[in-house]
């Protein structure tokens, strides 16, 4: 594990961080980086097409030059390439819609310490109460996380004689997408709250994989769930529940499988003494924060919430996943 050699200067570069992070998502909420990214404009000029006034845009587009996300010349603006593949929406690599979702998460953590003083939620939960905008950035978001790792996890799963998948809170499906583009065989569903559908839905459409995977709606811990699948997947679901949510969430995935089915968590993984790796740390907090029962779990209180649903073979893939994300199974006797 590494350890930070902390010093004054890093310290305080930690605490003010935010600055830079509201300059990024005050870009991606004016959307700055779209025009930047066809040519180059003065700030005048910008101000002119976004219909702000131009003393504070000059002043973030100063800023946005200085952290490497525009290029200045003279006076005029212009996207770096990286901003322009991620940052434009015309891009198909824009993250916005997770920078957006960060941004919607702020003011519940500079309200940390009430949480913790109060051990509850301090903000509603963005899966089922959110408005039209934050329901767009949370699913779209997902979909900017997984668009970065369902195809290495696809790859790294071995799916291979497997038909039927249940991509349970599968969101906009973009797992049950890349799972079905590496095993020409498999057909799936997508299981989520009625409100993800439209979502769903486009996202089929847009991978041309509508004829492969279809989507139910339903509440996973009250079900129905419909049943005859023989793979079963649950990315960062479990999180968002305490330990008895989880236990019937299995429950549920478990009794959707035919015998001899595989079920697969995705989670953000921490270790035995859950003070490490620093992102599943940090995420626990989010789940405080959002969620009345959620956290982040570790390895060894997944393997027991997955035996206990009454699975056998339990263990950790030796997948290589980014920000403590790792992937557990267990199959269905
Ligand atoms: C963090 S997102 C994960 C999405 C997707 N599995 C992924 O990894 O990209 C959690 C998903 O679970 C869904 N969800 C939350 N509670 C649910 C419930 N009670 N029933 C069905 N879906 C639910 C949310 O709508 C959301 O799509």
């Amino acid at each position: 594990m590494e350890t930070v050699n902390w010093n004054p200067g890093e310290l305080l570069k930690l605490s003010g961080s935010y600055w830079s992070t509201c300059a990024l998502h005050a870009g991606v909420k004016l959307d700055l980086f779209t025009p930047l990214a066809t040519g180059s404009l003065t700030a005048a000029e910008l101000a002119a097409k976004l219909a702000v006034p131009v003393r504070g845009l000059a002043m973030l587009l100063d800023a946005l030059a200085a952290l490497d996300l525009l290029s200045k010349k003279a006076d005029r603006y212009d996207a770096t390439p990286f901003a322009g593949q991620f940052l434009s929406r015309s891009a198909p690599g824009y993250l916005g819609h997770i920078i957006l979702h960060h941004h919607h998460l702020m003011e519940s953590w500079s309200r940390l310490d009430e949480a913790v003083r109060e051990d509850a939620p301090v903000r509603s939960r963005v899966s089922h109460e959110p408005s039209a905008e934050e329901r767009e950035s949370f699913l779209m978001g997902m979909f900017n996380l997984a668009m970065l790792n369902a195809p290495k996890v696809a790859a790294q799963v071995d799916l291979s004689g497997r038909r039927r998948l249940l991509d349970l809170g599968g969101g906009p499906g973009t797992y049950a997408i890349h799972f079905c583009q590496q095993n020409p065989q498999l057909q799936g569903v997508i299981f989520d709250l009625p409100t993800t559908r439209p979502f769903a839905e486009a996202t089929l459409q847009r991978f041309d994989m509508a004829g492969r995977i279809s989507f139910a709606a339903g509440d996973f811990l009250a079900g129905p769930i419909p049943g005859g699948f023989d793979v079963a997947w649950l990315s960062h679901v479990l999180h968002g529940e305490g330990p008895e949510g989880c236990a019937q969430l299995l429950a549920n995935a478990v009794s959707a499988l035919e015998p001899g089915g595989l079920l697969l968590v995705q989670e953000f993984i921490l270790d035995a003494d859950r003070a490490a790796p620093l992102f599943p740390a940090l995420f626990s907090l989010n789940m405080l924060l959002g969620t009345p029962k959620g956290k982040a779990y570790s390895e060894p209180e997944l393997k027991e919430l997955l035996q206990q649903a009454g699975l056998v073979e339990v263990q950790r893939l030796a997948a290589d996943l980014p920000n403590g994300a790792g992937i557990m199974t267990g199959r269905k006797i």
